[in-house]
């Protein structure tokens, strides 16, 4: 190729172009490139017409050179860069100098360069622009035989670069310091490092996203929760952890510390900013939530250490570490205490306790929704929920109009409806999100309004949208989850392995909780909801943009859960699932709960689905949608 005519060489066909652009990752990109384009800022003149002929060649040129010189890899680059660079410099009628010892090699690149000018001149290729640059270049140096002077005044010999001895001694220099005969400042910063490109792109490569990523490999201890993690979220956990201890010796001063802690944890900044953020991180209707810190993480809860230290995941074990510490005796005093500050009422609440709850030896173990609609009455003693003309407006809009539900302990309990039908409102009021204009939410027997932290000690909560502390990954998120709840760090630790596990989440836990998909999002904050095994889990829509093996995985989990003793409340749109899981089920349409019970009860002789659709309306009015046929483009 090096022998080709001078005029096939400089063409702007794209294999210039591929060939330019392939070159410039090359590590000898600067020898190819940087004579003509940079000191001349040509627009890709030079290696366009060099490559032209060049790509196989200088490849060969690299193949040979080191096994010529008798060198290594680098060496290579310097002995193809000098084949290549050179020409430009000296003048340009072949032979060059420089390239005469190793004439087969520089033969190409010295002819193909020379190609280019004098083609660019001889020839009407319609690329004069591409081919000046390096004549014009050449030209300085290679007439005169003078030192090079570069933008920047300084005088630089021009054969230097061509020393082999430097080379061999230090290839990567000599193929940079050819950069440096532009005089661009890029050139001369390239110079001045012996690592070639690549490394310095890193070093001087800003900030990605990655790298404000709190943890991102798997190679982050397990118990990295005081490793380097940015964007704060360190001491987050730090103080999280210590919270619940606080709040052993003060229930008031607890609860403080637990909202610096939330407000901490949220932004992992400061307490300041990081009130603002949770503020922000609250799911819609913020404006009307008691508490700005998501229910799913929210606790005012005091330390409910471990009964016997030992982490587990065996049921029975956890309905003894979950079981309410609470007496009896309290309950009915809970009751007559409504004229009582909300808080002054929880203290007491927490530092006595209350609570007949339907226990699990109290509530049906069974699974099969078909047994238990068979015992429509089970748990009827202390319902795990009950609403009492729940009513929420929104502006002139009635979203929940005077809604009563009873929801049985040990209940797994769907509520469905169309779009909109309120029952991520009514949920949102259930968990304690939202405020009810009127009525009583009532949790295991607590009082949601007058008892509020007690109720939500009860509670998981799986919010709508997923809002949450996302820029923490699934392991914080966890631990913060568990530490609000007052679990002991080595209890969190355990119960997330088993929640990870469970929800396939192990390899995520490391990862940031914004980079998982819905459905990871979806499956770490129901690990969240689930870590403090409450009594009642509220989960809205649970199930969607979860796949099917995990959501299988979520319905074995919650069967377990209800086995023995617990409660779930879900909403859903998938009428079959609710059909197949649900014990009990309520239809809400406009804010109104039209049918409710078992769900045998329900459907009557038809199937679910058919019952909603018939409450619901039906389906929307399609005709005048002819248009959407026509195709117009
Ligand atoms: N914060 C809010 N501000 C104003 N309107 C709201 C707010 N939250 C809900 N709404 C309205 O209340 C009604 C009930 O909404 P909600 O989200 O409870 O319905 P949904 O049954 O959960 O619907 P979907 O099945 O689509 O999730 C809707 O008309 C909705 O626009």
């Amino acid at each position: 190729m090096g022998d080709q005519p001078t005029g096939e060489a400089p063409t702007t066909d794209s294999p210039a172009s591929g060939a330019t652009a392939d070159a410039s990752d090359s590590s000898f990109d600067g020898g190819l490139r940087a004579p003509g384009a940079e000191s001349a800022g040509a627009v890709e003149p030079a290696p366009g017409e060099d490559l032209t002929a060049a790509p196989g060649e200088v490849v060969a040129s690299v193949d040979d050179a080191p096994r010529s010189a008798g060198v290594g890899g680098n060496a290579a680059s310097a002995v193809a860069f000098d084949d290549i660079v050179i020409p430009p410099r000296p003048p340009l009628p072949l032979p060059h100098p420089a390239t005469g010892a190793t004439h087969d090699d520089g033969e190409s690149a010295g002819r193909s360069v020379d190609a280019e000018s004098s083609d660019a001149d001889d020839t009407d290729s319609g690329t004069p622009g591409l081919a000046t640059p390096l004549g014009a270049e050449t030209e300085d140096a290679a007439e005169t035989g003078d030192p090079v002077e570069r933008d920047d005044g300084a005088v630089e010999p021009a054969h230097e670069v061509v020393e082999p001895s430097d080379r061999a001694a230090e290839p990567a220099d000599g193929a940079l310091k050819t950069v440096s005969t532009s005089g661009s400042d890029d050139a001369r910063a390239r110079e001045s490092t012996h690592d070639p490109a690549p490394a310095d792109v890193a070093v001087e490569e800003p900030p990605t996203a990655a790298a404000d990523r709190p943890l991102d490999s798997a190679d982050t201890p397990s118990d990295d929760l005081d490793g380097a993690v940015p964007d704060g979220a360190v001491p987050a956990v730090e103080v999280v952890v210590e919270t619940p201890l606080d709040a052993d010796a003060s229930v008031e001063g607890g609860a403080a510390a637990s909202d610096e802690v939330e407000t901490r944890s949220g932004d992992g900044v400061s307490p300041a900013d990081g009130h603002e953020e949770a503020e922000e991180a609250a799911p819609r209707g913020a404006a009307d939530v008691e508490d700005p810190t998501p229910p799913d993480v929210r606790s005012d809860d005091v330390a409910e250490p471990d009964a016997t230290g030992a982490p587990t995941t065996d049921p029975a074990t956890l309905d003894a570490l979950t079981a309410d510490p609470l007496t009896a005796d309290d309950a009915p005093a809970d009751a007559d205490s409504a004229s009582a500050s909300e808080a002054a009422e929880d203290d007491a609440h927490d530092a006595t306790a209350v609570m007949p709850v339907a226990g699990a030896d109290e509530t049906p173990t069974s699974t099969d929704p078909d047994a238990e609609r068979s015992q429509p009455d089970a748990g009827a003693a202390t319902p795990a929920l009950t609403l009492r003309h729940i009513t929420k407006t929104f502006g002139e809009l009635r979203a929940v109009d005077a809604i009563d539900l009873t929801v049985p302990a040990g209940s797994f309990y769907g509520l469905v409806g169309p779009n909109g039908a309120g029952k991520t409102t009514t949920l949102s009021i259930i968990a304690g999100l939202l405020r009810a204009d009127a009525g009583e939410v009532t949790i295991n027997g607590v009082d949601a309004r007058k008892q509020a932290r007690q109720a939500k000690k009860l509670i998981g909560v799986l919010p709508d949208r997923l809002r949450t502390f996302d820029r923490l990954t699934g392991r914080q998120l966890l631990s913060y989850y568990g530490a609000l709840r007052g679990l002991p760090s080595g209890l969190v630790e355990s119960r997330m392995a088993d929640l990870a596990r469970a929800f396939d989440l192990v390899d995520a836990l490391a990862r940031p909780v914004s980079d998982y998909s819905a459905g990871m999002t979806k499956k770490v904050m129901l690990a969240g909801a689930m870590i403090h095994s409450p009594r009642l889990l509220v989960l809205d829509e649970p199930f969607e943009a979860v796949d099917p093996v995990s959501s299988g995985v979520i319905l074995d989990i919650l069967r377990t859960y209800v086995d023995h003793g617990g409660t779930v409340i879900l909403s859903s749109h998938g009428m079959e699932l609710v059909e197949r899981v649900c014990s009990r089920v309520a239809v809400i349409v406009s804010g109104q709960v039209l049918a409710e019970g078992t769900v045998d009860e329900v459907r009557g002789e038809g199937t679910l689905e058919q019952r909603f659709r018939e409450l619901s309306g039906g389906l929307g009015d399609v005709e005048g949608l002819e248009w959407l046929h026509t195709f117009s483009a």
